[in-house]
């Protein structure tokens, strides 16, 4: 893992919060890059694909966040957060029968399950190398750790933020990708070169690498700007605000409509195509808040979500071709964004060792 991960700093991260993202991309790589990982890319053949994405992203998350393996137990952690998150932006109605009673329960069997293996790892001093590890011992500047509670929330909380997510912004990378021939064509060769120039380990990428994949970062890039995988962010005005003739009052809720940033022809030129060498040139100054901003910003805008994105694009491009089944499907855009048919797609591996 270190040879994965040479170079990589992680002394800008400011506090605990800054040291689990700090360890983030670490686990991330080595998980991506373990073979059963690669294994499971390689059965993308003729499969739903949002589906399947999004089985694979979790049994990474399962990895890196609780050192899990993918079991019945997983599958049934991954009904549990499917039932919270279909509850999350349901109407508050708490009696059974509707979406958010089903979130709370969903929401105490994740606390259990994860209650459960805190308290097991405790009572054998369990060392993993993983995200719940890390939460259990880190201590603030005056030497305070988290309670349980504190540790089994911030799991919770970042498995809803990280994985949908994830997957989400890999479905779109290769959605757009199978309909933009010329920038897939450039993303392979990119790739190719650099697989071809690693003599010994060519499905590697390191640190290194990364400032070479240079078009990769542009179609990551352009595929994050596309996807508005959060179209908007939530805000409290804090004081009467004026803004645009209009007065927001203290205490009122906000939702900054981001995604009207992100395909404002004024800011993007022909916005609603996807030309990944539009990112030649940096996007003018606030126009681009995929990750929103300020204190709330996205823990990972820096590294983790490109980067598990990044890994993604190098192997799929080197290794697979692929179409969409249906590519007018038609497109839903509540709560996230996802073509109606799940992104059907059908893979075909090129390249045995990818
Ligand atoms: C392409 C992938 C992702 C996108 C587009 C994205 C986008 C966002 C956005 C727009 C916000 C709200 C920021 C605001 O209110 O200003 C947010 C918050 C957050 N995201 Fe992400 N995210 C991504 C991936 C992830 C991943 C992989 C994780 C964790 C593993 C994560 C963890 C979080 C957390 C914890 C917050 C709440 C931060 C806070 O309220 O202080 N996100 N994300």
């Amino acid at each position: 893992m270190a040879m994965v991960v040479g170079g990589m700093g992680a002394g800008d991260l400011a506090w605990w919060l800054g040291l689990v993202f700090g360890a983030a991309p670490l686990l991330c790589l080595a998980v991506w890059h373990s073979a059963d990982a690669y294994q499971s890319v390689s059965t993308l053949v003729y499969s739903l694909h949002w589906n399947y994405i999004g089985q694979v992203t979790f049994a990474n998350i399962c990895k890196m966040f609780i050192s899990m393996e993918p079991s019945p137990l997983t599958c049934q952690i991954d009904r549990w957060f499917a039932g919270l998150v279909a509850g999350l932006r349901a109407f508050p109605l708490d009696f059974p029968g509707t979406a958010f009673h089903g979130a709370r329960k969903c929401r105490r069997k994740l606390n259990a399950v994860f209650r459960q293996e805190l308290e097991a790892r405790r009572k054998v001093d369990k060392e993993c190398d993983d995200l719940m590890s890390g939460l259990m011992h880190m201590e603030d500047e005056q030497g305070k750790k988290l309670s349980d509670e504190e540790v089994v929330d911030n799991i919770v909380s970042l498995v809803v933020a990280g994985y949908e997510s994830t997957a989400s912004a890999i479905m779109w990378a290769t959605y757009h990708l199978a309909k933009s021939p010329v920038a897939l064509a450039k993303l392979r060769e990119e790739n190719m070169a650099l697989s071809e120039s690693k003599a010994g380990s060519p499905l590697m990428i390191t640190h290194d690498d990364l400032p070479k994949m240079k078009y990769t970062a542009k179609v990551v890039e352009e595929t994050i700007r596309m996807a508005n995988i959060a179209p908007m962010v939530h805000r409290v005005a804090n004081k009467d605000v004026e803004y645009g003739g209009y007065m927001i009052p203290a205490g009122w809720s906000v939702l900054v409509w981001v995604r009207s940033l992100h395909t404002d022809p004024n800011f993007y030129h022909d916005p609603l195509t996807f030309n990944p060498d539009r990112w030649d040139e940096p996007a003018k100054p606030g126009t681009y808040q995929v990750f929103g901003g300020g204190y709330r910003i996205c823990v990972t805008s820096l590294a983790f979500a490109r980067l598990q994105l990044t890994i993604m694009l190098h192997h799929l491009s080197i290794g697979y071709e692929w179409e969409l089944l249906n590519p007018n499907a038609e497109i839903g855009y509540l709560p996230h964004p996802r073509p109606m048919d799940g992104a059907a797609m059908a893979f075909l591996k090129f390249r045995p060792n990818a």
